[in-house]
């Protein structure tokens, strides 16, 4: 799969460890985010990669900023976009069989690496279970 990834300086560092997961998977990893830990703004790195989402450029996107809620509010001002921040391995699974999500929202200064990783295998490897949960989906965007 084509997976997009946006971060801020706060997740400079899981980024790097989680592009290194994806390769070694066979994924094909688009970075967005930026490769530094100088102080940034979120919406820089996470708009373009819920674009590439968005348009279909990737299959699936992972951001990361240090509680996640930026990074998860800018991505879900795209249209088609379903952002999840989630901080366990359940809501990970939940988001997909239930929400559909296709971007996870990261919280980099509250998960360890170990758990990040955990939690972008989960996501990838979940799937939307549908019936009730296509209506509820469907009834998200606004009209
Ligand atoms: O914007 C955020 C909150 O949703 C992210 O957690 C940022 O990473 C955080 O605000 C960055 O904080 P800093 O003090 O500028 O490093």
């Amino acid at each position: 799969m084509t997976i997009a990834i946006g971060n801020d300086h706060a997740a400079t560092d899981y980024k790097f460890e989680i592009i290194k997961q994806l390769e070694a998977q066979g994924h094909t990893v688009i970075n967005f985010g930026t490769n530094d830990t100088t102080s940034m703004d979120y919406p820089d790195a996470i708009h373009p990669t819920a674009t590439a989402v968005e348009t279909g450029k990737a299959d699936f996107g992972i951001i990361l900023c240090g509680s996640g809620n930026g990074a998860q509010m800018t991505a879900n001002k795209h249209k088609g976009i379903r952002a999840a921040l989630c901080w366990n391995n359940e809501l990970v699974a939940l988001t997909r069989q239930h929400n559909d999500a296709n971007i996870l929202a990261i919280p980099a200064r509250f998960v360890s690496l170990q758990q990040a990783l955990g939690f972008v295998d989960i996501f990838l490897n979940t799937a939307f279970e549908g019936g009730r949960h296509s209506t509820r989906v469907d009834k998200i965007p606004c009209a």
